[in-house]
C-alpha cells in the first residue's frame, strides 16, 4: 500500500520548500502545496516542487462564482495537480463546474468544514447546528455535484466513509498524541484517521516545524 501521508509545504522560501521535499521524500507519499506557496511561487514554483517526483496536491480551496473557478480549474490544468481543493459552500454548480474544468486525471474534492473551527466558529459565521452535522450536508451536496471526495477532520471521516462508500476522503488536523495542536481544533492522530477511512492524511508543522524532520516522518510513517 503506497503512503498516505501528503507532506504540507507551507514555508514562503522556494528553497526551503525544495530542501525539505527532497529530504522527506522517501517518508511521505505526496506533496501538498497550499495559498502560501501558491500565492509566494506560483506556477514555477509547483513546477519545482514536481521535480522531486511525488504527487502533488494544490490545496487552492477555490471559492467563487461557477465560471471563475471553472477557469481556475482550466488555469491550473498544464500542472497536472493529483488533487485540487475547492470549498463546497461554493455550491452545487460550482463545483460540477470545477470538476468538468479538471483534468481526467486529477480528484477534485470539497473542503466540507475547515479543521481550524469548531462548533462556536460555525454559529458565529450564521449556521446553526454541528460541525458534524455541517461535514455530513456538504460531503452530500460534493457527492451530488460529481466531486471524488472531500476534505473533513478526522472526526467526522468515519461517518461519511460509511455514507460514501467510494469516495476520496483528505484529513488534515493531524497530530501525535505529544504534539503542538496551534491553530487547529478538530484534531485526532494520523493512524486513527487513516483506520476511520483517510484516503490522504495530511502533515505539516509536526515534520515541517520539527527539529529534525525526516525523523518526525518516519515516526508518523510507523504509526501507520
Ligand atoms: O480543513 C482544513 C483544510 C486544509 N488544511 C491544510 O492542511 C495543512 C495542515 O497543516 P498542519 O501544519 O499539519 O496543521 C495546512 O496546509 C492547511 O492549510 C487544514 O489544516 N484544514
Amino acid at each position: 500500500m503506497s503512503n498516505p501521508v501528503y507532506l504540507a509545504l507551507d514555508l514562503p522560501r522556494l528553497e526551503d520548500a525544495k530542501a525539505l521535499a527532497t529530504r522527506v521524500k522517501a517518508h511521505v507519499g505526496g506533496i501538498k502545496l497550499g495559498l502560501e506557496f501558491f500565492c509566494a511561487h506560483g506556477h514555477h514554483g509547483v513546477h519545482e516542487i514536481a521535480h522531486v517526483g511525488l504527487p502533488i496536491f494544490l490545496d487552492l480551496k477555490l471559492h467563487d462564482i461557477p465560471n471563475t473557478v471553472a477557469g481556475a480549474m482550466q488555469s491550473i490544468h498544464v500542472l497536472e495537480p493529483a488533487i485540487v481543493t475547492v470549498h463546497a459552500s461554493g455550491g452545487r454548480a460550482m463545483m460540477e463546474d470545477a470538476k468538468a474544468a479538471a483534468g481526467e486525471h486529477c480528484k477534485v474534492v470539497g473542503v466540507t468544514l475547515l479543521t481550524s473551527l469548531d462548533e462556536r466558529d460555525l454559529a458565529r459565521t450564521g449556521v446553526q447546528g454541528s460541525a458534524h452535522d455541517q461535514v455530513m450536508r456538504l460531503a452530500e451536496l460534493s457527492e451530488a455535484a460529481g466531486l471524488d471526495g472531500i476534505v473533513c477532520s478526522g472526526h467526522e471521516v468515519a461517518a461519511v466513509h460509511k455514507q460514501w462508500k467510494h469516495g476520496f476522503f483528505v484529513v488534515p488536523g493531524l497530530r501525535l498524541p505529544e504534539g503542538k495542536i496551534g491553530d487547529q481544533k478538530r484534531v485526532v492522530t494520523p493512524r486513527k484517521a487513516r483506520d476511520d477511512g483517510a484516503s490522504v492524511l495530511v502533515v505539516g508543522r509536526p515534520i515541517s516545524r520539527a527539529e529534525d524532520p525526516v525523523t518526525a516522518a518516519r515516526a508518523i510513517e510507523a504509526t501507520l
